[in-house]
């Protein structure tokens, strides 16, 4: 079942759109990834979802309530994360769970929650002390606090090291796992690709896709990536026929080709043609990260949309 319906949101700025006719749902339960560039309408969509914005066209329903004129009653559902501006910095990490928790009808114990997410130790702690880390796993236990069905986390790994940007993934897991939706606005691919049940990509102000992870990278025109040292040189020429072949780069003489399975044959055959031994010869599946490029190339494959897309 839905728990977030986005039909059709439009929101400009100005005279300026950011959001143009946005549409997708989040089924309860699922960790759901809005993904864009700089400027995609991701943060504007979210704030419609969580009622701090009003749409200027569409509609939006959290469990079936209208984030704006229901607002108290959707805030009752849904945790948003804070941004870091919002937290007085003498505040200890005790003070915020208590402070926050009282603005909440029924809030969740804050001392369990403060376990669950590795805060006990710095319960006295100054917000404005804390490491990056702490800080995001302070933010994730606000947004928890007033036990809601679903969170939303905007950016929350940013500026984190790749052993605390794992450790935050882990803990999104288990907050999916204690039956909470959540919705995720990342830039990073490998994030995305690790823990979204499904994707919309955003690209200016319109969902370019909607998928899962890995129907995104089949969907995608280089699904495939191939890379190979010839034992002698080809001809650029042939390698930039290659059927299906989305990008052929050649760096210090090891050739890398995106295609498709098509284009592995092709390669093969214009190896054997030539005879041509291809030395320390890689096929891998392409990560989001290609097929991100990809669907959001000006001109690229971003009216190829799935029958949800286009109800
Ligand atoms: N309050 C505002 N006033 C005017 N323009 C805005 C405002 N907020 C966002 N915009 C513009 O709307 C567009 C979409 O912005 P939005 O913040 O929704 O994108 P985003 O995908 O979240 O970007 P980022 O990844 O950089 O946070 C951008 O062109 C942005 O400059």
């Amino acid at each position: 079942m839905a728990i977030i319906e986005v039909n059709g949101l439009r929101k400009a700025y100005g005279g300026r759109t950011a959001v143009d006719g946005v549409s997708f749902s989040v089924g309860e339960g699922e960790i759901f990834g809005i993904l864009g560039s700089n400027g995609a309408g991701k943060t504007t969509t979210v704030e419609c979802v969580e009622g701090l914005r009003t749409p200027d066209a569409g509609t939006v329903r959290v469990a079936g309530l209208d984030p704006v004129s229901d607002h108290e009653k959707v805030t009752r559902i849904l945790g948003a994360q804070l941004q870091e501006s919002e937290l007085q910095p003498k505040l200890t990490v005790r003070e915020a769970l208590e402070l926050y928790a009282a603005f909440h009808r029924a809030p969740a114990a804050w001392r369990p929650l403060a376990e669950r997410l590795g805060l006990e130790a710095v319960l006295r702690t100054r917000f404005a002390k804390l490491s990056g880390g702490q800080k995001q796993r302070l933010f994730i236990a606000l947004a928890l606090i007033g036990s809601p069905r679903v969170v939303v986390l905007d950016e929350l790994t940013t500026g984190l090291d790749p052993r605390a940007r794992r450790d935050t993934w882990s803990l999104i897991e288990e907050i999916r796992d204690s039956g909470v939706t959540v919705l995720l606005v990342t830039h990073f691919m490998e994030e995305a690709q690790r823990l979204c049940d499904r994707v919309a990509v955003i690209d200016r102000g319109r969902v370019a896709a909607l998928d899962t992870p890995a129907g995104l990278i089949s969907r995608s025109t280089a699904s495939t990536v191939i890379s190979f040292v010839p034992s002698r040189p080809l001809d650029d020429g042939e390698l930039a026929g290659l059927p299906q072949a989305a990008s052929v780069e050649t760096t210090d003489g090891r050739i890398v080709i995106n295609g498709t399975d098509e284009t592995v044959d092709a390669v093969v055959s214009l190896l054997a043609r030539h005879h041509v031994t291809a030395r320390q010869l890689r096929i891998t599946d392409a990560t989001l990260d290609d097929a991100f490029l990809d669907l959001t190339a000006p001109g690229g494959p971003a009216g190829t949309l799935t029958e949800e897309e286009k109800a």
